[in-house]
């Protein structure tokens, strides 16, 4: 089978290229950076899906800088929103698997929702998202949602891998500059980690699952408490100095609370959680130079 992945220049990109050179299985990925195919170029999109007719399709593609999207709105919204829409019809047309990911800041993220769901959101709580990339994730889910596609939506959160810049590389460079840091103890949430997203969306393909999952780890943790775990575990001297989000000004707002709750992939066998500071120390160990 035929396994088109777009986006594939991209940090969960990277990984499922790792993930397939290592694994035993008969499917042929093909790769397409942003350079190679343009999501938001519809004919040239359609053109290559006829042709290569796909089982599945992955899109990692995305417009995935928050602050930037408050800016580059349209933009935004041609690759988040506009060009998901436009793979959901193929699906629908063509009969590929569509997987596509999505973000925790489509929820609302009220402060007083980390009492309310100390476990995170369900993958059917509403949608109120805070910023504008969030909008424009949330439009291109419930796109695919409408459509015909057979469909598998992950929602994932805080991701971090080997490849690309995350929150746990920036901490890292940071704190090979910085004595002093100042990071935010407000805003709740786990990271996702892009070896275990790839891992539970094949689990899920392998099931024949379809619908909307979430996937994260394990734990309820602010970006302090994550900053922190990474230089005691690396044993870099850097202080870091919790401060409230208004201490942090950012063009996009944040939201205070985006667990996502993780019970229903748990229930699909071999889609274990694992807690988030066992993915930390794994991934730390992987960025060793
Ligand atoms: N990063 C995070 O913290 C989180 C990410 N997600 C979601 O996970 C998915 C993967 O994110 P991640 O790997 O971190 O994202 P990256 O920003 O690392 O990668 C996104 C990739 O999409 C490519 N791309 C952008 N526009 C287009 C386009 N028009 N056509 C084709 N490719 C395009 C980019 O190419 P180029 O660099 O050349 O523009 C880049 O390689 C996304 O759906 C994202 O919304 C969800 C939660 C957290
Ligand atoms: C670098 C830095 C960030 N921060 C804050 C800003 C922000 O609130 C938080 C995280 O910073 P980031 O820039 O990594 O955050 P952000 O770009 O908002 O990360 C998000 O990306 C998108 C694509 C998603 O889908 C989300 O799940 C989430 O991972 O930490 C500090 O407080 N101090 C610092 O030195």
């Amino acid at each position: 089978m035929n396994i088109v992945l777009l986006g594939a220049g991209g940090q969960l990109g990277r990984e499922w290229q790792v993930f397939f050179k290592k694994g035993e299985h008969n499917h042929t990925l093909l790769p397409y950076t942003s350079a190679q195919l343009d999501i938001t170029h519809e004919s040239e999109l359609a053109d290559e899906m006829r042709q290569l007719q796909p089982g599945v399709v992955i899109n990692c593609a995305a417009y995935t800088d928050v602050d930037g999207a408050e800016e580059q709105r349209d933009l935004a919204w041609e690759v988040n929103a506009d060009a998901v829409a436009r793979l959901g019809e193929l699906s629908g047309e063509l009969g590929f698997t569509l997987v596509h990911y999505s973000t925790d800041y489509v929820f609302p993220g009220e402060e007083e929702d980390r009492e309310q769901f100390p476990d995170g959101y369900a993958e059917d709580h509403p949608a109120d998202p805070v910023n504008y990339y969030g909008q424009t994730k949330w439009e291109g889910e419930q796109a695919v949602r409408t459509s015909s596609a057979h469909h598998l939506i992950l929602r994932i959160s805080w991701l971090c891998g080997v490849f690309g810049s995350n929150f746990v590389t920036t901490m890292l460079r940071l704190g090979s500059q910085r004595e002093v840091l100042q990071v935010v103890d407000d805003q709740w949430g786990s990271p996702s980690f892009t070896a275990e997203v790839v891992r539970h969306t094949w689990m899920l393909l392998k099931a024949g699952e379809a619908g909307t999952f979430h996937s994260t780890s394990r734990g309820l943790i602010t970006w302090y408490d994550l900053a922190q775990a990474i230089f005691e575990e690396k044993d870099i001297d850097v202080t870091v100095k919790p401060v409230p989000s208004e201490a942090f000004p950012t063009v996009a707002e944040r939201p205070r609370f985006s667990k996502l709750n993780t019970q229903k992939i748990e229930s699909i066998p071999g889609c274990t959680v694992e807690e988030w500071d066992v993915g930390l120390a794994r991934l730390l160990y992987q960025l060793r130079t």
